[in-house]
């Protein structure tokens, strides 16, 4: 009987509507400082966006549903309601280019307003289906953690060691997370012996994120560099390598952090099995394969500024924040509608043909 999980603590929310605005876990300053900033607007929730203060393909996409409510509330009465909301939409469509859960959200909010009768209340309609994106997420990270974990009870005994990039936690998403759900389940099913988390340069997201969540709920987490990662799968027994994903094309290639795609490669080599951890609103079937997906790149200052100090020499600078692995790298795709092994087109087809919900 898999432990209900669901009632693991929570001890942070990185996105929170409160009563008239939405209220964010400012990610910069983790895990120093837990400060928050509070979103009046579309334009404020888009700047967060932008600057990671929310951060994670899902939590992007909660983040922009309440931008577009938040809009709504100031406008308070339009004659025509998509043109009144439009630059808010637009704004919001811009703030990062990669995680296609932030232009998913934004359609599911036009359709939401475009089914609205003439005499709705807007604001409070939006709000609701704000809501509802956010409540959606959450789920599908609990169904994602009880079908990620049937997967390392099938293909493991005992406790398992895994690997995991970046943070795809309850930071990153509406609540428990995508592979640090399946991690979370795990661990409270007793089938984990331990996390190692890469530190994620440039960012940190794992040094700084997914280290300060394990250890919060109690997980055992090794924090390694990212260079680190050829090594250990060499030398420990590594059963997994968890990820999350930004966007996934219809060929089953994912884009996710930077360095998830090399450790696909070495997880290929040393026998290490890799699963993607993402609700289908990150799969993008407009999108027939891995190289078309927009990969963000950020300014060469989160290279060159570092604890403090500036690395600036005048040599050119080169940051792209994802990257795409291939399709034949990855063993599972776990989403909440199900599993798709050995994934392509014809799997990722079928199962978004599959209402059904785990
Ligand atoms: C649960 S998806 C999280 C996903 O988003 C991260 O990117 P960023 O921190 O730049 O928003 C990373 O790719 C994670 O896998």
């Amino acid at each position: 009987m898999s432990p209900d999980f669901t009632l693991l603590p929570e001890t942070f929310k990185a996105v929170e509507w409160c009563s008239d605005c939405l209220r964010l876990l400012d990610q910069r300053h983790l895990p120093g400082q837990e400060l928050y900033q509070n979103c009046d607007d579309a334009s404020q929730v888009a700047a967060a966006i932008r600057d990671m203060v929310v951060r994670g393909a899902p939590a992007i996409g909660v983040a922009a549903a309440y931008g577009i409510a938040l809009a709504a509330r100031r406008i308070a009465q339009a004659d025509d309601w998509e043109s009144a909301l439009a630059d808010d939409f637009a704004c919001l469509e811009v703030a990062r280019p990669t995680a296609v859960n932030l232009t998913w959200a934004l359609r599911m909010m036009r359709e939401q307003l475009r089914r609205l009768p003439a005499d709705a209340d807007v604001p409070a309609r939006l709000l609701q289906a704000a809501e509802e994106i956010h409540a959606g997420d959450r789920e599908a990270n609990l169904s994602m953690a009880r079908l990620g974990l049937q997967v390392l009870r099938r293909h493991g005994r005992g406790k398992q060691k895994v690997l995991t990039h970046c943070n795809a936690g309850a930071l990153a998403t509406g609540g428990y997370g995508t592979a640090l759900g399946v991690i979370r389940a795990a661990h409270a099913a007793g089938v984990l012996e331990r996390v190692y988390a890469d530190e994620t340069r440039p960012w940190l997201q794992g040094a700084r994120l997914t280290a300060w969540e394990l250890v919060r709920g109690g997980v055992p987490v090794t924090l390694l560099a990212d260079v680190t990662a050829a090594h250990l799968m060499k030398t420990e027994a590594i059963s997994w390598v968890i990820v999350g994903a930004d966007r996934i094309a219809a060929n089953g290639d994912v884009a996710n952090k930077i360095g998830t795609y090399s450790l696909a490669v070495l997880a290929m080599h040393h026998g290490v099995r890799f699963m993607v951890v993402a609700p289908t609103s990150t799969i993008d079937m407009s999108l027939e394969e891995g190289e078309l997906i927009p990969l963000e790149e950020r300014s060469g200052d989160e290279l060159l500024q570092v604890g403090g100090q500036d690395l600036t020499t005048g040599a050119e600078v080169f940051n792209p924040v994802f990257d795409v692995t291939p399709a034949d790298l990855i063993d599972v795709i776990v989403t909440e509608k199900g599993i798709v092994e050995r994934p392509d087109a014809r799997k990722l087809a079928e199962l978004m043909s599959t209402r059904r919900l785990h």
